[in-house]
């Protein structure tokens, strides 16, 4: 199957300091990929090049070839790369207004002008979050005063809320309790039906409840990807056996 999101031979460094070397990944329809790897091994900088956030960051150079349905980014304008690759960080950070005011104003930006229509899509994303139950008859409130569980699903909801083909998770649970993650990795898991989903994850549990596939990082580059069944059970190499501890 056509991959939805395609990285080629990707190169990025800081400030002529390499955090990713030849980096060639693929997020393929229905499926989560697991990114894992050591602490600063490039995790969150192949998700951020994944929507050209890395293009942005001051002294970063980006070198390679990143595709969107087989199309190279670099001829798709930038607003619709990160309408189509919706990107969710490690801290929820709605933003300081209302839930319903979170939601509507992506659909705003993206062109949604009826009133009626954008109520709807509103209720319709909460419900996908599961979060309509819990804040019916708040929508109104500040999305500030909600749990941060209850604002990491509202964040995914705005990522949702422009209609995307991929999902970027960057250690989406690391800030959460037991039961909010437990609640995210249903919703993630439930997610996949309809978006590719790549998940930078440092818990290696998580990554091997929800990857389909995987892809280990060790000093900016792939040391070990396909399946998740292989990669994060029975890995080639022996310094990915020991750093999974098999
Ligand atoms: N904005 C930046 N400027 C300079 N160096 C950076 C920047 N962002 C990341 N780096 C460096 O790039 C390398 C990869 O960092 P990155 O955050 O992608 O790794 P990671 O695997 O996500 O780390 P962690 O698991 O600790 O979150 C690290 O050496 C980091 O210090």
């Amino acid at each position: 199957m056509e991959p939805i999101l395609e990285v080629r031979d990707l190169c990025v460094s800081y400030d002529g300091k390499p955090a990713l070397s030849d980096v060639s990944a693929q997020l393929a329809p229905q499926r989560v990929c697991a990114i894992v790897g050591p602490s600063g091994c490039g995790k969150s900088t192949l998700v951020k090049s994944m929507n050209l956030l890395t293009d942005e960051t001051p002294g970063a150079r980006v070198q390679g070839e990143r595709l969107l349905r087989g199309r190279s980014m670099a001829s798709i304008p930038v607003t619709e790369v990160r309408r189509r690759v919706g990107l969710v960080f490690q801290t929820p950070t709605p933003f300081p207004f209302s839930i319903e005011r979170n939601l509507s104003q992506v659909m705003r930006l993206h062109g949604m002008r009826d009133r009626h229509q954008i109520e709807e899509r509103v209720v319709r994303l909460l419900e996908t979050v599961g979060l309509y139950r819990e804040v019916k008859g708040q929508i109104h409130k500040s999305a500030r005063a909600l749990s941060g569980g209850q604002m990491q699903r509202l964040c995914i909801a705005r990522a949702l809320a422009a209609e995307p083909e991929a999902l970027l998770m960057d250690e989406p649970c690391s800030a959460l309790d037991v039961r909010s993650t437990q609640v995210i990795e249903e919703l993630i898991a439930s997610l996949k039906e309809r978006y590719a989903v790549a998940l930078v994850t440092h818990n290696l549990a998580q990554a091997r409840r929800l990857g389909d596939d995987a892809l280990f990082l060790e000093e900016g580059r792939v040391v070990e990807a396909g399946p998740a069944a292989r990669v994060l059970h029975e890995p080639a190499r022996p310094e990915t056996r020991a750093f999974l501890m098999l």
